[in-house]
């Protein structure tokens, strides 16, 4: 049986990040970027499209596992009937080429250990050359090369298309095995030290967690959170992922299956919001600066997510050998989303570059005019119908959110100008812009014979995003308005505070909002949104039991998905999902840290 989406665990380098099972195989693994080819792709298809599972010979699911305190190190333990055993798993900081470590230690008894290694390039299609080479074996096939050592060295041998090794470890036995990759024309990477890999990685997570400012109730799992948006982040460019996966998807057996592993705008401006609450200025300007390279250019050309490095092209392409996950078919790389028009990007982006000023970070002297040259443009394009927030597949709307984050982008651009007056640009223009947005939205996108507002104009959808209104300033949260479609949405678009994005029951394709068939789950970050709307309404004592319940959705490793199904209790879509950690950082702020981070 497949593992379920809640039953891994993340490690990770700063340029690319593996999941684990709960049985101990490592499963999804792409070298050496989190966007290229993966090298495990089990968790997309079966054993045979890659995998390494280190575990007690004939032992399914480890007795328990946690990560070190505060830390990306994983400790996964099993209690057999022949002893003990712990498996210690981490990918050190990145110095030339990735490795991923894994450390066996006997802790009681004497147990049998087993490694079975099935590398497949290329998204588990390409079966590697192994042969040995000074007492280590090494994988070769086109561009890609990867050498696996032991430490002492154990025996290992080649059956079917797998390597395997077995050995017996006591209590107090230490085996490390370490797979290291490094492109096929260079000559073998210098060999790490696998113990001493391990102490520095505790004592950088452990010095970088321990600048995190919040120190409220939950703090292990925000802290939690925290790590898991640095682990996303592309430390060579600062540019963040939204998730770490592909394909993982919205609905079993479904066709929601996107790649994540791209730096969307939207996303990382939010992440940028709660890695700067949470005192992570570092990290935070790492990324404004990706920002400002990534968008640089004829604001017209501005995409709604770029590559790690910035780069344009994104084409989705279908892999048909994969299986899915569960069956979910297509696996897809790439998204095509990357040239819808999505109103909101502009809002977002020039929101999060006034925060940036706001929190004092050293502004750039291009920095306004980008702002300036970005809402110019948007002055221009406000009107048209986009794709919106959640990237819809059907047929372009006035969605009304994306409104709003047009009112937020004006609003932003007209009181940073009020606050620093040496800059240059149309303020009463702007100010007068401000307006015409929050009339027409006012006027078209609310349903006064419901009071509610609507997904789009004239439309009787509801839709979660418009929960943002508050949060973002558009109105205040006692404005009736407010009140009414935070009422509604919870009425219609929740079940238990699990708040789906929009309506999504199983309509066919052609008359679905989104064009797609099928279903999805609850879309967590929206459940978030929830909660920061209810304690903005003053009903800050439902929001802080919603908050428990979303909380406890976290799987034992403190990780959450895109998505969670209520109904049979699973976690659904891409893993770890930046979106859904940024919730959970900015509603533990609102509600416990006097801050309304969104
Ligand atoms: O559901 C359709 C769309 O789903 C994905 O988009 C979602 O993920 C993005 C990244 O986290 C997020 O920015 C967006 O708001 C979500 O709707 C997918 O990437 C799209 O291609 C797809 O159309």
């Amino acid at each position: 049986m497949h593992p379920h989406i809640e039953d891994y665990a993340l490690i990770g380098d700063h340029q690319t990040a593996a999941l684990v099972s709960n049985r101990g195989s490592i499963d999804w693994l792409c070298l050496p970027r989190f966007d290229s080819a993966a090298c495990f792709a089990a968790l997309l298809g079966d054993e045979e499209n890659g995998h390494w599972r280190i575990a007690p010979r004939g032992a399914d699911a480890c007795t328990r596992r946690a990560y070190r305190h505060d830390t990306l190190v994983l400790d996964s333990e099993w209690e057999t009937d022949e002893g003990t055993v712990r498996v210690t798993d981490l990918m050190p900081q990145r110095d030339r080429s990735p490795d991923v470590v894994r450390l066996v230690e006997g802790l009681d008894g004497r147990v049998t250990v087993r490694s079975t290694l099935r590398l497949r390039f290329d998204y588990g299609s390409v079966v590697p050359w192994m042969r040995r080479s000074d007492g280590h074996r090494v994988a070769v096939a086109g561009p890609d090369a990867v050498w696996l050592r032991s430490e002492p060295e154990v025996l290992t041998w080649s059956e079917g298309r797998a390597t395997y090794a077995e050995f017996p470890v006591e209590r107090g036995d230490k085996v490390a095995l370490v797979l290291t990759w490094h492109p096929s024309h260079e000559p073998r990477p210098r060999l790490l030290d696998p113990y001493e890999s391990l102490r520095s990685s505790l004592d950088d997570w452990r010095s970088w967690a321990g600048r995190c400012r919040y120190d409220g109730p939950y703090r292990d799992t925000v802290v939690r959170s925290l790590i898991t948006l640095k682990a996303l982040t592309y430390e060579p460019t600062g540019g963040i992922v939204a998730a770490a996966t592909t394909s993982l998807p919205e609905e079993i057996g479904g066709v929601r299956n996107w790649d994540y592993r791209h730096c969307w705008l939207r996303d990382s401006t939010l992440t940028l919001g709660a890695l700067l609450s949470c005192g992570y200025q570092e990290e935070a300007e790492a990324w404004r600066d990706w920002l400002l390279r990534a968008v640089a250019g004829d604001p017209a050309d501005l995409q709604v997510m770029y590559g790690l490095a910035g780069e344009r092209r994104i084409p989705e392409n279908e892999l048909p050998w994969l299986a899915g996950y569960e069956g979910s078919r297509p696996v897809r790389i790439g998204n095509d989303a990357v040239r819808q028009t999505q109103l909101d990007v502009y809002g977002e982006v020039i929101d999060s570059l006034a925060l940036s000023r706001r929190s004092g970070l050293p502004t750039k002297p291009h920095m306004w005019r980008m702002q300036s040259a970005l809402m110019e443009y948007l002055r221009s394009v406000w009107r048209k119908r986009d794709e919106g927030l959640w990237e819809v597949r059907g047929p372009r709307r006035h969605f009304t959110h994306s409104k709003v984050m047009a009112w937020v982008a004006a609003d932003r651009a007209v009181r940073t100008l009020e606050m620093e007056p040496k800059l240059s640009g149309d303020l009463d223009g702007w100010r007068a812009l401000r307006e015409e947005i929050h009339h027409e939205v006012c006027e078209r996108g609310f349903d006064a014979d419901r009071n509610t507002f609507t997904q789009s104009y004239g439309s009787r959808e509801l839709d979660a995003s418009l929960l943002l209104i508050p949060v973002v300033g558009f109105l205040p949260p006692d404005d009736p308005r407010v009140v009414g479609t935070v009422d509604a949405i919870n009425a219609e678009l929740s079940h238990d505070g699990f708040v789906r994005r929009y309506s999504s029951d199983h309509r066919p394709a052609a008359s679905s909002i989104d064009g797609l068939p099928g279903s999805e789950g609850a879309f967590l970050v929206c459940s978030f949104w929830l909660a920061d709307a209810l304690h903005l309404t003053g009903r800050t004592e439902e929001a802080c039991e919603l908050f428990e319940r979303l909380v406890g959705l976290v799987n034992d490793v403190g990780l959450l998905a895109e998505e969670y199904d209520p109904v049979a209790g699973r976690q659904l879509g891409n893993f770890p999902q930046a979106f859904s950690h940024v919730g959970l950082v900015g509603t533990a702020l609102a509600l416990f840290d006097g801050d309304e981070a969104g």
